[in-house]
């Protein structure tokens, strides 16, 4: 078995189901379902559904092989499921196919005894897919298919299941996956099967007439699960629950009047839900252009006009960085607190930065203009700044205070970036602009846009929603804050 990889490409060798409960239109759905990305080549066409097969068209295996090379001379393999194979020259070339291929892992579920219990193989064929097993890692047989590779009359009870799968591991040297399905009983066990070692999987029979293409979905299942994990064991426990899930939900599809279909996907329809997210990248751009009216709005403040041009009096420039200092202060605290909630090591570390940047590097231009004055009381749009801070970081949820520091970052640098141009040397709050403008607070504020952003992109509706009103309610508090300073130019 080759390194696991993360979308692994699952190849399946199967007959066709034109309702889309068994064979290659099952494995589809199930490599899907698994997080894989599926290909198939046809083996044969299967006129059947949900009561029965009605015919089967062979084309000629001459176009098999060209079906077979034509995936494997162009894409990287990393798991083969091998489903109907419909006589010996079929199973000839999968066989010649494999040995030319090599792909790394092989799952064949030996397709034939019929749910009806008709043997679907002649003994010729039955010969011919014997010789296919050491090219295979795993079978995945059933109780009547175990027998024929036993060469034994078929099992009548779970031990009986267990004993001769071992006996055919021993022989042909291949993991057998033993299904139990067949046996009667209210609990439906499996078996993963290497030789002496065995390992089984339990489950409970879910009273459903849900179960054609079962035996398909579980080995492309776990073909898919291997390449991704490399654990047989976990393999086969994880696509045994999630086809337990997909058999007890198979009745909701009302896919024909016979043995219907499992939901391949009824897990991920619940728990993944079914609208397309916004990306980290849209949330960004959405959340911006939705506060584009409070940034027009500050753009047009006579304070933040004037502190652009220089002509802002000193005492209303004063009056607003003695509140910003006392701002800073328990704003310093609102970011640790977020560096505490914080549940990775690099957003910790991110706010706390943070926190040391707004006390030492941001406070320190107030204390040099202040001149070491103690700041006045804070102001009603100070305090109303900081409550809504402080309430947001007291509820807990690290998700919505990163939203709701956000534009402290985001507005003032949006703000620098546009004032910088016009620090001329003598302008009067040249420090002031040079700070926000600073390419250091840039690449912190780039950073905080990535963080606030994926974790809006990652939650859950309610949470994205409450990011995006304390976002925006603190988009506000920066404008009241810019309005507040009593008029004056020089
Ligand atoms: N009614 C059921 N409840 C729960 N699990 C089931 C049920 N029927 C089958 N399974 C599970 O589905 C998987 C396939 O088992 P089964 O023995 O039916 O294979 P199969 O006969 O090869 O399937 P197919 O019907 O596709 O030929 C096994 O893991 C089995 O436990
Ligand atoms: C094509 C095909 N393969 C396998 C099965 C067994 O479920 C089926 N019914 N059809």
């Amino acid at each position: 078995m080759s390194a696991p990889v993360q979308v692994p490409r699952v190849l399946s060798i199967a007959g066709t189901d034109p309702t889309g409960g068994a064979g290659v239109q099952a494995d589809l759905k199930s490599i899907a379902a698994q997080g894989g990305y599926g290909m198939a080549v046809v083996t044969a066409l299967v006129a059947q559904n949900t009561h029965g097969v009605r015919s089967v068209h062979v084309p000629p295996v001459a176009f098999l092989a060209e079906q077979l090379d034509a995936v494997s001379d162009d894409v990287e393999i990393d798991a083969v499921k091998i489903g109907m194979l419909a006589g010996r020259e079929v199973m000839e070339t999968v066989s010649a196919w494999l040995d030319r291929a090599r792909p790394p892992v092989v799952v064949l579920d030996p397709v034939m005894v019929a749910t009806s219990g008709d043997r679907l193989l002649d003994a010729d064929a039955e010969e011919a897919l014997r010789g296919l097993l050491p090219r295979v890692d795993l079978i995945t047989p059933n109780v009547p298919e175990l027998a024929v590779f036993a060469e034994e009359a078929p099992a009548t009870s779970w031990g009986e299941v267990l004993a001769q799968a071992s006996r055919v591991s021993a022989a042909y040297g291949v993991r057998v996956l033993a299904k139990g399905g067949h046996l009667d009983g209210e609990s439906v066990p499996d078996a993963l099967v290497d030789g002496s070692r065995v390992v089984e999987f339990t489950g409970a029979r879910i009273t459903t007439t849900s179960t054609h293409g079962t035996g398909c979905s579980l080995s492309s299942a776990v073909a898919t699960i291997v390449a991704r994990t490399g654990s047989w064991e976990q393999a086969t426990a994880d696509a045994k629950r999630w086809l337990a899930e997909s058999i007890a939900h198979g009745e909701d599809l009302r896919v024909g009047s016979g043995h219907g279909p499992v939901s391949h996907f009824a897990g991920l329809w619940a728990r993944g839900g079914l609208t397309t997210r916004l990306t980290a990248a849209e949330v960004e751009r959405d959340w911006w252009d939705a506060v584009a009216d409070v940034r027009a709005a500050i753009d047009d403040l006579g304070f933040v006009r004037g502190l652009g041009d220089g002509t802002l009096s000193k005492e209303a420039f004063g009056w607003y960085l003695a509140q910003d200092a006392l701002y800073l202060r328990d704003y310093a605290r609102v970011l640790a607190e977020a560096s505490r909630l914080a549940p990775t090591l690099g957003e910790q570390a991110f706010w706390a930065s943070g926190a040391h940047g707004a006390l030492v590097t941001e406070l320190a231009l107030h204390t040099d203009w202040l001149g070491g004055v103690e700041p006045a009381a804070p102001s009603a749009t100070t305090t109303a700044y900081l409550d809504h801070l402080l309430a947001t970081a007291a509820r807990g949820d690290h998700r919505v205070l990163a939203a709701a520091v956000l534009p402290c970052y985001w507005i003032y640098a949006d703000l620098g970036e546009r004032l910088r141009g016009l620090a001329t040397d003598g302008h009067p709050y040249r420090d002031w602009l040079l700070t926000y403008g600073d390419p250091a607070f840039e690449s912190a504020t780039e950073q905080a846009i990535v963080v606030v952003t994926r974790l809006a992109a990652e939650a859950d509706d309610a949470t994205r929603d409450a990011m995006w009103r304390a976002f925006r309610a603190s988009c506000e508090h920066e404008l009241a804050f810019f309005a507040a300073p009593p008029d004056g130019t020089v």
